[in-house]
């Protein structure tokens, strides 16, 4: 049976464009390129399928995306599409690496209201339309996802003072489903991010219970004029108190 789009509803819909700009860009690894022309030929592929998908089911709706010129005109929409056609270009660029994905995430009217993160390697599709219930803890000692190229330098510290290990690896929307599927306890960034990186990531780590917030505890604030969203952490509840008064103490420099 083949499926109709327009029957989806916006969770769905997210999953659906996900994994659609998943399996391009499975295509695309596998078409010999290396370095920068399979970094570039992956998010111009991505691009185009989601670009392509909204632009024909959800045509009223605004988008801002890493592979597209910002559109002041989502500043004052009731719907806008917040995408990262892939997230994780460098891991893309070096096969057989798994850890990169597609967010798609959606927000409307002052919030993210559905998301979808596809991890293609994994054939794995993580979303607001089937909420994880992230399963028991089966670390003692924390485990905190940093990036793997640029891990903020108070993150040492912070696992220093908590007896945390740090668990590198790539893409925001990976290490968020890291602390989701209980292969990390937090994920903690500062330093610099983008809307882009870590809206979808955030819907499905919200809507499976888990804390998000900046760095200082505040909200994560979505569809804002400037892109950057340069910090935040995801944690199992229990451990975002001690994180946040980590940072509250030392800062983030
Ligand atoms: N200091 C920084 N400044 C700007 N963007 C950053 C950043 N650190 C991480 N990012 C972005 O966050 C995403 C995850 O990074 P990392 O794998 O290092 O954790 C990447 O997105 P893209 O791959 O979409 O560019 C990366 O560009
Ligand atoms: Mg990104």
């Amino acid at each position: 049976m083949t499926l109709d789009p327009s029957t989806l509803d916006d969770h769905d819909f997210a999953v659906w464009a996900a994994e659609q700009a998943g399996a391009a860009l499975l295509r695309v690894r596998v078409e010999g390129l290396e370095g920068k022309a399979l970094k570039d030929a992956g998010d111009a592929a991505a691009q185009a399928v989601l670009a392509g998908l909204l632009a024909e089911h959800r045509p009223g709706d605004a988008v801002l995306s890493e592979e597209a010129a910002d559109d002041s005109t989502r500043l004052e929409a009731s719907r806008v599409w917040i995408i990262d056609p892939l997230d994780g270009t460098r891991e893309f660029s070096e096969p057989p690496r798994d850890d990169w994905a597609v967010h798609v995430a959606l927000w409307q009217d002052g919030r993210l209201v559905a998301g979808a993160v596809a991890q293609p390697a994994l054939g794995e599709t993580f979303s607001t339309a089937a909420p994880r219930v992230v399963p028991a803890r089966t670390s003692d000692r924390p485990r905190i996802a940093v990036s793997r190229t640029r891990p903020p330098a108070f993150v040492e510290a912070l696992a220093a003072e908590i007896d945390a290990e740090l668990v590198p690896m790539g893409s925001a929307g990976v290490k968020v489903m890291s602390v989701v599927r209980d292969v990390a306890d937090a994920y903690v960034h500062a330093g610099g991010q983008y809307q882009w990186d870590n809206a979808a990531p955030v819907a499905v780590a919200e809507a499976a219970g888990l804390h998000c917030s900046r760095v200082d505890g505040s909200p994560l604030v979505y569809n804002e004029a400037e892109t950057s969203l340069p910090d935040l952490i995801v944690c199992r509840p229990e451990l975002a108190e001690q994180i946040i008064d980590f940072v509250k103490r030392h800062g983030i420099d």
